[in-house]
């Protein structure tokens, strides 16, 4: 299929478009660029519209100039802590931007759509594993766009018949096996590059926000999914709409936690470097634990992620940052 690939340039959409192109799907990207990496899209090799969902104009060209039969959605700003504080940035882009391009796939009869949504949009857990049913009561404005979204694609599939999957990702981590493709976030605010940041020597700390949680030892835990693993339920996801499956909202993780001083443990076994760390309060917006029950995406799209344990997903984070850590600017 030819497919859309919106936020194509950045780091989950990225593998995303290598998965695609691997089982013999046209994907072509989209991106403006503002946080994705022309390098990358370089690396990659498939075409390219430069454009921001912004300007319609840009959608519609791309959706017609390629005659694009599905899309799929990354492009978003991401940062939990800077929606807090700004959150304007984040309903204009995440909640507006959409809006443009669900409108664009309706005039153009696109009719397939993988949405990057999100754990954050459940709130604190009331269980220990998150399913699907668990209620959604994000606690940050980022949450709150991608729940807006999700709310979105359920009226459009009502109303149009727009079918979609919302992939609730956890945390997406590690970079391409071969190293060709890796996380590069400026500013980088994710735990398992800044702990590698600091065993290299780029910082000299890393920030544990929070150390009185409800945990077993007082930090937040989190589902480290590694980014292949996320690429490929992108893929299955695809195959389920355009086999005529129903639409679907579905976790993405493993249904392991581990805590920020696990990971920060694991950097250093991985690197056999040490990690410092400085003890800091809680960072806002922060849930205390966020761990999948996966049961819905093995059952319904036959997927279960091969990386399922932490230390080879920092490794291969690790081989990314030992090369580089960046891609080179354009
Ligand atoms: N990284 C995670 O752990 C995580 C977890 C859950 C969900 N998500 C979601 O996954 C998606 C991808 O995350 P990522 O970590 O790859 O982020 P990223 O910043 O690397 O990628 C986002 C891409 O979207 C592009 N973009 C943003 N706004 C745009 C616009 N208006 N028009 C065109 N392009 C635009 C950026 O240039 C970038 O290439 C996001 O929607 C994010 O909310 C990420
Ligand atoms: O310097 C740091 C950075 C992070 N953390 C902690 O490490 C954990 C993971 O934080 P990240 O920033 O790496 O990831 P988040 O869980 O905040 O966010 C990620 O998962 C979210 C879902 O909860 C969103 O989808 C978001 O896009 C994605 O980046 C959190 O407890 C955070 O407080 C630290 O202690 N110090």
């Amino acid at each position: 299929m030819k497919v859309l690939v919106v936020g194509g340039a950045g780091y989950i959409g990225s593998h995303t478009v290598r998965a695609l192109r691997d089982v013999g799907h046209d994907p072509i990207i989209f991106d403006n660029l503002v946080t994705g990496h022309a390098a990358a899209v370089q690396r990659l090799g498939v075409p390219f519209v430069e454009g921001d969902l912004n300007h319609p104009v840009d959608i519609y060209r791309a959706l017609n100039e390629h005659r694009v039969e599905a899309v799929m959605h990354f492009a978003a700003f991401c940062y939990v802590g800077e929606s807090v504080r700004n959150p304007s940035k984040y309903y204009q882009n995440n909640v507006v931007g959409t809006i443009q391009l669900l409108e664009a796939m309706r005039s153009c009869a696109v009719k397939l759509c993988v949405f990057s949504s999100t754990c954050a949009t459940y709130g604190v857990p009331t269980a220990p594993m998150l399913n699907e049913s668990h209620p959604q009561r994000p606690i940050n404005p980022y949450g709150w766009t991608k729940l807006m979204v999700e709310q979105m694609l359920v009226d459009y599939d009502h109303a149009y018949g727009m079918k979609y999957a919302a992939l609730r990702y956890f945390n997406a981590s590690g970079s391409s096996a071969d190293g060709l493709l890796g996380e590069d976030h400026t500013p980088e605010t994710h735990l398992i590059p800044l702990c590698l940041l600091v065993a290299k020597g780029v910082r000299d700390n890393l920030s544990i926000f929070g150390t009185d949680y409800d945990t077993f030892d007082g930090t937040c835990i989190r589902d480290f999914i590694h980014v292949e693993d996320l690429a490929e339920a992108h893929v299955r996801a695809l195959d389920h709409l355009s086999g005529k499956g129903e639409s679907l909202a579905i976790n993405i993780g493993t249904g392991t936690g581990h805590s920020v001083r696990e990971v920060v443990r694991c950097t250093e076994e991985v690197t056999g470097l040490p990690v410092h760390v400085v003890e800091s309060p809680r960072r806002d917006g922060d849930a205390p634990v966020l761990v999948a029950d996966a049961t819905m995406a093995r059952d319904v799209l036959n997927w279960r992620p091969k990386y399922t344990e932490l230390k080879p997903i920092v490794e291969t984070a690790w081989k990314w940052f030992q090369q580089c850590g960046h891609y080179p600017k354009a």
